[in-house]
Order: C-alpha cells, then sequence, then structure tokens
C-alpha cells in the first residue's frame, strides 16, 4: 500500500475550492514534492492529510488510515512527523522545554543527533529565536521520534542557503533508509535536488504529477548563441524556439525542438559561441502553465487593465 493516498480530495471553503477532486499517491521510500504558487491549495492539502481539517469530498489515507477516521489516524501518528507552515510555539518557553515537552509525547530517539545538523539556541526562550531557528528547532521536533513518513509545510523557508543544503543532504540520507517524505514549496530549486517526483497544483487543481527528470526535459534547454551578424527572430522560426530574446549579437531562447535542425538553421551564420544548458527551474514552471514570455506578460496586462477598471 502506498504511504499517502489521495482520492478525490476536495476542500471548498465557501465559495472558494481549494483542493479540487485531488488525485494521486506516494510510494514509501519516496521524496514528493508539492509545488504550486501562493493560495494554490498546498496547505490545506497538507491540513487535511493530518487530519486537522475534513474533507468536503473524497478522502486520503496516511499509513493507511483513513483521514477521516480519528482513531485510525490516532493509531499511526507516531510514525508520522509533521511541521506546520507556521509553528505555533508557545514561546515563553525556551526552545529545550519545547523539544522536552514533545519529547515525552511522542519520543526523542533522535534529538541529539539532529541537534548536531540543526542547532537551535535551545536555552533561549522561542520568543527571542530568528525565523530560522525556529524552523530548526520545528525540524528537530518533526524528525525527533523517527517517523517513517514525514509531512512538512514548506519546511526551507528561513534557512539560510547552507542550513538548506544540509536539510536536503538529511532528507536524502532518510529516503536511503526507507522514510518517506512529502513536503509542500514554492521554490522549484530545492524541489528539483532532493524530490523524486513533484506534484503541481494550480488554483486548487492538480495539474501534473510527474518526475523531476521528466519535468525538466519537458522544459527544453535553454540556448545561448553569439553569432558575427546579429540573429533575427525570423532566421531561427522553427518549432520548438520559445521566448526567443536578444541583444546585439548574443541571442537568447528556450528550445524544445529537433537540434539537427537548430543546428541546420544556424549553420546559415558565423557562430562565436553557443551554450546549451537546462533553463531555471522556474522558467520549466511557467512553460508548463503554458504560453509564451510575451502571452503571459499580455495577461498580465490584462490583469491589471481590469483591476484599474475595477477601481
Ligand atoms: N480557513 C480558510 N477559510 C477560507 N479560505 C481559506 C482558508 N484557508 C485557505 N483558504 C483559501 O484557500 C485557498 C488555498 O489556500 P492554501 O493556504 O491551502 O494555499 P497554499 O498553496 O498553501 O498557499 P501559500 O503558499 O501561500 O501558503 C486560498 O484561496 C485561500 O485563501
Amino acid at each position: 500500500m502506498a504511504a499517502i493516498e489521495v482520492r478525490g480530495l476536495t476542500k471548498a471553503y465557501g465559495e472558494t475550492v481549494a483542493n479540487d477532486r485531488l488525485e494521486f499517491s506516494i510510494d514509501h521510500g519516496e521524496i514528493f514534492g508539492y509545488l504550486g504558487p501562493n493560495g494554490s491549495g498546498k496547505s490545506t492539502t497538507i491540513r487535511q492529510l493530518m487530519g486537522f481539517q475534513t474533507p468536503t469530498e473524497g478522502t486520503a489515507t496516511v499509513l493507511g488510515a483513513d483521514v477521516r477516521d480519528t482513531r485510525a489516524l490516532r493509531k499511526v501518528r507516531g510514525r508520522i512527523g509533521f511541521l506546520p507552515g507556521e509553528p505555533a510555539f508557545n514561546d515563553a518557553v525556551t526552545g529545550g522545554a519545547f523539544l522536552d515537552y514533545q519529547g515525552r509525547l511522542k519520543g526523542d530517539a533522535r534529538r541529539e543527533e539532529l541537534l548536531e545538523l540543526f542547532r537551535p539556541p535551545l536555552e533561549r526562550k522561542i520568543r527571542e529565536y530568528s525565523t530560522g531557528n525556529k524552523q530548526m528547532l520545528g525540524i528537530v521536533q518533526a524528525f525527533m521520534h523517527d517517523p517513517d513518513l514525514i509531512v512538512m509545510d514548506e519546511p526551507t523557508s528561513g534557512l539560510d542557503p547552507l542550513k538548506q543544503e544540509a536539510f536536503n543532504r538529511f532528507l536524502r540520507e532518510e529516503r536511503a533508509d526507507g522514510k518517506t517524505v512529502f513536503f509542500s514549496s514554492h521554490v522549484l530549486g530545492e524541489v528539483r535536488r532532493v524530490c523524486d517526483r513533484v506534484g503541481i497544483i494550480r488554483d486548487g487543481r492538480l495539474v501534473t504529477v510527474e518526475h523531476v527528470g521528466d519535468l525538466l526535459e519537458r522544459g527544453g534547454k535553454r540556448v545561448r548563441v553569439h553569432t558575427e551578424t546579429p540573429l533575427t527572430a525570423d532566421e531561427i522560426d522553427l518549432d520548438g524556439v520559445v521566448d526567443f530574446e536578444s541583444e546585439g549579437r548574443e541571442a537568447q531562447f528556450t528550445f524544445t525542438g529537433d537540434y539537427n535542425d537548430l543546428f541546420a538553421e544556424l549553420s546559415a551564420h558565423r557562430v562565436i559561441d553557443v551554450e546549451i544548458d537546462e533553463p531555471p527551474i522556474e522558467e520549466v514552471f511557467m512553460h508548463f502553465y503554458g504560453g509564451t514570455k510575451e502571452e503571459r506578460g499580455a495577461e498580465e496586462e490584462r490583469g491589471a487593465e481590469e483591476e484599474r477598471d475595477a477601481v
């Protein structure tokens, strides 16, 4: 059985359908990234998976327990670690006292090991903590009872790049130990570095679930060409050329087509230099949602006009 199975999960807040008939499942031993822009419905899914909110329709199971079944959920709770998006600590206590309390509730076999990696200042009151320190305290809390499944809402927000990297390394080690990780993010780079698969949610609907490699491949490559004479968009009017931009003798575009066609087209020019890279994952994400930069620009422009008209 899958570690998480989401079946037609739907949550409406009045008129707003924050989760609309979601379907996906996550295998044991998988790191799954749940991606989407602000307000797309990620936290709503997570709150339902943890049993904090009841679905309007559909359901999900975590470690075999139906999220609508409080008793079943209680039985597996000890095997789940959870990091909320905005942890609501009692900030009058010290970090150490908070971990002591949590440890008494659910166990803390890995506390010291985690504190070697993430080092919140335990002797200080949580109210004096920086955002990053709070996040590290939350991470230690989420993992210290050695759960099989860890659910996290934007775990790296507030962590500096070194801590983020340490966190990614840690997640990969957890996966090697057979743990399952589900976390939400809107930082695509981090998802790419650590996840096996991603689910993309937009306006409450699941746009896709796929392997990170496939997602990147679909996004094409970023091509930069330096030619002796300036290259125009017309001269490279091929299938798969998107977002063409040029400045002087430097042109760049995203390419999802056949390289042989591209090189045949370029052979009409004296090429001084060419670079082919993976596109930034943000761009992959945007492409995935459809439209070229121009179309997206036009869409934004229309949105702005509508906003102006509404005033
Ligand atoms: N308790 C609530 N009552 C009413 N509407 C809500 C409630 N919680 C969330 N929403 C709405 O549901 C939608 C999804 O919100 P949600 O917090 O799940 O998104 P998110 O993807 O986690 O966003 P973010 O990345 O900003 O945290 C939004 O339109 C939000 O305004």
